[in-house]
């Protein structure tokens, strides 16, 4: 078999798993966090449990500083939680791992490797061989369109460009969730539902099962299946909405009276 023919079946079999439904990909049991402020414990996040399950692409949304980036740390593993699990395909979380790919809201790109080099960063740590490595790349570079800017530097990219890149460098590494942190708070309006699209036809084309953080409620209604609804501190999950909107979604569907009703029922949830 040709090396491209190889890649090619690997992508298939990446992107048609053998799925158990019943049982979630991501379970998260019980979760409490505190800090400690001022000398005295502040109570973050409280009896959290949710559970998201093959190939479903989830938000939570809530108020600022309702606990959504501490929850999701505790689920990339970059942070413990004070009680309570994590676990991934019934697997205990206890620290970070490849089975999580982690998008942050600002630039994580390494800013001296080239668009390439920034995507088979960790498939090059994980020693995989040079000949695997570039077949890879060149599959995700074409994903998420960036092909003719493999040997270009992030500071050469534009915002959008730069968060596909890192999406790009994420699913390289074939992660059982995508855990994203407001990965188009920081671009401009426009950009951001270019960028939704974009997010919308790589999950139809990947079906990775995504956990992603966001404070704009459309984005969250447009992209989803299901919406987790967090109350302010301490963060507990207040509703779970399930999107009962057709997959095939475009943009003028933010203008559908059954979206406009969904947004109600959130803003509501959030403000009651
Ligand atoms: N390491 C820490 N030590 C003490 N307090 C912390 C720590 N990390 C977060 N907090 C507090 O926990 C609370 C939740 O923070 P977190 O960043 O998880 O909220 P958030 O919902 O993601 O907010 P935003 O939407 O504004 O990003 C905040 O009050 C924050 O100040």
């Amino acid at each position: 078999m040709t090396r491209a023919a190889s890649t090619q079946t690997a992508t298939a079999t990446r992107a048609q798993p053998e799925l158990d439904q019943d049982q979630p990909k991501l379970a998260v049991s019980g979760v409490y966090k505190s800090f400690q402020s001022q000398g005295k414990p502040l109570m973050v996040l409280q009896d959290i449990d949710l559970e998201i399950y093959p190939r479903e692409f989830t938000c939570l949304v809530g108020s600022s500083g309702c606990g959504k980036s501490t929850l999701l740390n505790i689920v990339a593993g970059l942070m413990s939680p004070s009680a309570g699990k994590i676990a991934v395909d019934g697997r205990p979380v206890t620290g970070p791992g490849s089975d999580r790919g982690m998008v942050f809201q600002t630039y994580t790109l390494y800013p001296w490797l080239t668009v390439a080099g920034n995507i088979q960063f960790g498939l090059r740590l994980r020693g995989m061989s040079r000949g695997e490595r570039r077949d890879r790349v060149a599959y995700y570079l074409d994903v998420v369109g960036l092909s003719q800017f493999a040997d270009a530097y992030p500071k050469q990219l534009s915002g959008g460009m730069k968060q596909r890149v890192a999406i790009a460098r994420a699913l390289a590494n074939d992660p059982e969730v995508l855990l994203m942190d407001e990965p188009f708070g920081a671009l401009d309006a426009q950009t951001k539902e270019q960028m939704q699209q974009f997010l919308l036809r790589l999950w139809r084309q990947t079906h990775t099962t995504v956990l992603m953080i966001t404070h704009d409620i459309e984005e969250a209604i447009f992209l989803s299946q299901r919406v987790y609804v967090m109350s302010a501190r301490p963060g507990k999950i207040k509703r779970t909405i399930p999107i009962e909107l057709p997959p095939n979604r475009e943009l003028e569907i933010k203008l559908d009276p059954e979206f406009i009703d969904i947004k109600r029922d959130i803003i509501q949830s959030l403000h009651r």
